[in-house]
């Protein structure tokens, strides 16, 4: 067992028929996964498994229903493919007949992946692990092999099926990618800096850094906000931005329904923790689509446009408060640095941390992807985690679902 007080894969028998839990939630364009880091990561356990021999299962999530990167998996086994080396079978099943013929068809070091969990009906909502063991997704798939091994640091703060119900019914084991950013994560949140701590807090879930800001208040000093709960803070500031104007995508009101409560308190209790963007950029609705526009937040008064980018105003004055800290966190992109021309927050402040000597630590499957695709150096950061949400519920030292459910499975 590890010091963590789970079994890795340093404690795996040989020869064994193995359920493998991936995360390749991806970004999803034109209906495919685009490649990313956690391919990569992923591919180094998923070679190892299976040169030493095993069967190798694959279960992975992508989306959620209702969303447009709800996609099959069909796409994703090819890229791992890549990565790994080997042809990887793919079966457009859960734990169906299809699926469970196609696990039992394998032979030694033969790899399969199956269909996107959240097509299964029992992965999701969030429920105890018992009652997640009990469906009919965990009792057949896990009829049809000897171990279940866990890999999805990043998806481990979710109690859905294939995370906390396979480890209550097999022999279970951290992968690769799942000890070594529980490691590191963990070691994170025991850290204590001598000067300015400040978290960068961006991109889509809103929800999820929301309530680890409230966790958190205690611990960091700024908070420098965008994406979007950047405007939700906003909006609770009065402004009219932070609205879906777009009534196919839910990305603010229902996440500003859920979260506005907190959110008001907060400016109530610790506003000065909390910096807000004093201007935003959009795309020209005249030009291209393509070409940014910048608006001071205090002219904006009516809702009229999608913003896509802090402004560059306020992407310096987030990289000057970088400059000046100990330690700085990020999770979730200031805007959608995807499309070049809403980069500049982003990369600004990425660009300012990776100058300065502060312990630094990026966080996020798309947020992480920022720094290759913009030329700046891993080395530069002390740790850029693959994981989102899962690394900043560690940063507040609350367990992760998946996690516990290794430890009582080591511990039966
Ligand atoms: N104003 C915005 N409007 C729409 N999307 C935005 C905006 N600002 C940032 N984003 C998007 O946020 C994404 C990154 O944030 P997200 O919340 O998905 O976190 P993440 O880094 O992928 O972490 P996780 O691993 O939890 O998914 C980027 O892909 C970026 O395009
Ligand atoms: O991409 C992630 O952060 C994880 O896979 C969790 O995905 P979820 O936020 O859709 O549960």
């Amino acid at each position: 067992m590890s010091t963590h007080g789970f079994d890795t894969l340093d404690d795996l028998p040989a020869d064994r028929r193995l359920l493998v839990r991936l995360d390749l939630n991806s970004p999803i364009e034109d209906g495919t996964p685009t490649d990313n880091r956690r391919f990569e990561r992923h591919a180094e356990t998923v070679r190892e498994l299976a040169d030493a021999g095993h069967r190798v299962v694959l279960l992975a999530h992508q989306g959620r229903p209702g969303r447009d990167d709800f996609v099959s998996l069909d796409g994703h086994a090819g890229i791992l493919a890549e990565h790994v080396g080997q042809g990887i079978g793919f079966v457009a099943d859960t734990h169906g007949e299809a699926a469970v013929d196609a696990i039992d068809a394998l032979d030694p070091g033969e790899i399969l992946l199956l269909e996107n969990t959240r097509m299964c009906d029992d992965e999701l909502p969030e429920a105890d692990p018992e009652a997640k063991a009990d469906t009919e997704f965990v009792r057949t798939l896990a009829a049809h092999v000897d171990a279940y091994v866990n890999d999805a640091y990043s998806a481990a703060h979710r109690s859905h099926a294939s995370l906390v119900g396979f480890p209550e019914v097999l022999p279970a084991y951290a992968g690769r990618v799942m000890a070594t950013e529980y490691a590191a994560n963990t070691a994170i949140a025991g850290r204590e800096f001598d000067g300015r701590v400040t978290m960068v807090v961006g991109g889509t879930k809103a929800t999820d850094v929301i309530e680890v800001m409230d966790a958190l208040g205690d611990s960091v000093d700024d908070f420098l906000l965008g994406g979007i709960a950047g405007e939700l803070f906003l909006r609770a500031g009065g402004h009219p931005v932070g609205f879906d104007l777009d009534p196919e995508r839910d990305l603010y009101d229902s996440q500003w329904e859920r979260n506005h409560e907190l959110i008001e308190g907060m400016l109530d209790e610790r506003g000065d923790q909390i910096t807000l963007a004093t201007d935003l950029a959009y795309a020209d609705p005249d030009g291209t689509g393509r070409e940014r526009v910048e608006i001071a937040v205090d002219d904006i008064d009516e809702k009229e446009v999608s913003f896509l980018d802090v402004g560059t105003g306020t992407a310096e004055a987030y990289a000057d408060v970088v400059r000046d800290s100990a330690a700085v966190f990020v999770k979730g992109a200031l805007g959608v640095f995807e499309d070049e021309p809403f980069s500049v927050g982003t990369v600004t402040v990425l660009e300012a941390i990776a100058e300065t000597d502060c312990f630094s630590v990026v966080g996020g499957g798309d947020t992480s992807r920022a720094i290759e695709r913009y030329g700046l150096a891993e080395s530069d950061f002390d740790h850029v985690s693959i994981a989102g949400g899962a690394y900043i519920r560690a940063l507040t030292g609350r367990p992760l679902a998946g996690v516990e459910a290794l430890k009582r499975a080591a511990s039966r």
